[in-house]
C-alpha cells in the first residue's frame, strides 16, 4: 500500500532537547532519528523524510531566519511527491514563525507546526505524541486549504489564531478569541469550524528592525523615540485596553510618523480588537487620526511579524495601512 509522504523538517527546540548532566538543565541534543524511533507505529500511516535546518532553542529563531525556513518551506511543498510538511520548533516562538509561515505561503497542502513542553528527559515528554499528531493532520484531506496549523496536545489552532498562554502547561497553545479549529483523535483529524480571516501577504524578505513596546500607565515618549532614533522601520504599540495610550506617549507617535516610521497599534489585552473608540488625548481616535494603524486581535509579537513582512513590501504609510488593516476597519 502506498503511503502518503510527510516532509519533517526539524528546527529544535524542547521536542529536540534532553537534560545536560554537566549542567544539570536542558539543551538541544536529540537526532532527528532518534526523535522519529520515539513516534512509534507512523510508518503505518506516511512515509517520512526528515531534513534538518537547526538545531535551535525558541529563543534563538529570529525573523530572518524564519524567512530562511518559510523559504524551504515552499521549495518543499512545491514538490509532486510530498503530500504536507510538518516542522518542529521551539514553543517559546512557534506561534511567531507559524504566522509568518501562514502569512507568506500560499498552498492548499497541509503544513504543520508542532513542538514540545517536556523534554526526552523528563517524566511523560511529550514530543513523540505531539509529533504523531501533526504527521496525522498533515495527510488529513480535511486539513487541506487551511493555512498554517499548530498541532499540540491534541488540539488542532489556527496558526493565524493561536498564542502560547502557559509557562509550563501541555495544554499551553490556545487560540483566546475562538477556540480551537479542532481535534486529533488518535490517527482522525476533527474539524469543528472554519478559519475565517486568512490573509496573504507575498513577502519574500523581511524587514527585522520593528520593536515592539507594551504600555504601562505614566508612560512617555522616551521609548518610542529611542526606537526611532535607532534606526526602526515600524513599532508595534501593545496600548491598554481598546487601544489607547497614556497622553505622553503621543509626542513620541507624531515624532515617528513624522520620519515614516510605522505605529501599529495592538491591545496589551490578551483578547478583543483595538478600535478607534475613545476621543480623549491618547485615545484610539486620535492615534488614527495622527496615522497609526490598528491591527486588530493580535498580540504584540505577532503583530510585529505582519509589520516585519509588510515592509518588505512597502514603506509607504497608506499601502502599509491597507495590508495591516486587510478591510477590518471599514
Ligand atoms: N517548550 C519549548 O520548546 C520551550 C523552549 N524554551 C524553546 O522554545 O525552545
Amino acid at each position: 500500500m502506498t503511503r502518503p509522504k510527510i516532509a519533517i523538517i526539524f528546527t529544535g527546540g524542547t521536542i529536540s532537547m534532553s537534560i545536560d548532566p554537566r549542567i544539570g538543565a536542558a539543551i538541544p541534543s536529540l537526532s532527528n532519528e532518534e526523535i522519529m524511533s520515539l513516534v512509534t507505529n507512523i510508518d503505518k500511516f506516511a512515509e517520512i523524510e526528515t531534513i534538518n535546518f537547526s538545531k535551535l532553542p525558541g529563543p534563538h529563531i529570529d525573523p530572518l531566519l524564519m524567512m530562511d525556513l518559510r523559504n524551504l518551506v515552499v521549495d518543499i511543498i512545491q514538490r509532486e511527491d510530498i503530500e504536507g510538511v510538518v516542522i518542529t520548533h521551539g514553543t517559546d516562538t512557534l506561534e511567531e514563525t507559524a504566522y509568518l509561515l501562514d502569512l507568506t505561503i500560499n498552498c492548499t497542502k497541509p503544513i504543520v507546526v508542532v513542538g514540545a513542553m517536556r523534554n526526552s528527559s523528563e517524566l511523560g515528554y511529550d514530543g513523540p505524541s505531539n509529533l504523531a499528531s501533526a504527521v496525522c493532520t498533515a495527510i488529513s484531506p480535511h486539513a487541506k486549504n487551511k493555512g498554517v496549523l499548530v498541532v499540540m496536545n491534541n488540539e488542532v489552532n489556527a496558526a493565524s489564531e493561536v498564542t502560547k498562554t502557559n509557562t509550563l502547561s501541555l495544554d499551553t497553545f490556545k487560540s483566546l478569541d475562538f477556540g480551537a479549529l479542532g481535534i486529533v483523535d488518535n490517527d482522525k483529524v476533527i474539524f469543528h469550524r472554519q478559519i475565517v480571516d486568512r490573509q496573504y501577504i507575498p513577502a519574500t524578505t523581511i524587514v527585522p528592525n520593528v520593536n515592539l513596546i507594551k504600555c504601562v500607565s505614566g508612560m512617555d515618549s522616551a521609548l518610542l523615540k529611542f526606537c526611532v532614533d535607532s534606526g526602526s522601520k515600524g513599532v508595534v504599540i501593545e496600548a491598554l485596553g481598546r487601544g489607547n495610550v497614556p497622553p505622553k506617549m503621543l509626542e513620541g507617535i507624531q515624532y515617528a510618523l513624522e520620519k515614516n516610521v510605522a505605529i501599529f497599534i495592538v491591545s496589551r489585552c490578551p483578547t478583543g480588537r483595538v478600535l478607534d473608540t475613545y476621543g480623549y488625548e491618547g485615545g484610539g481616535r486620535q492615534l488614527r487620526i495622527l496615522g497609526a494603524i490598528l491591527g486588530g486581535d493580535l498580540p504584540g509579537q505577532k503583530a510585529r511579524i505582519k509589520l516585519m513582512l509588510a515592509l518588505s513590501i512597502s514603506s509607504d504609510l497608506e499601502t502599509l495601512r491597507s495590508l495591516l488593516e486587510n478591510n477590518q476597519y471599514q
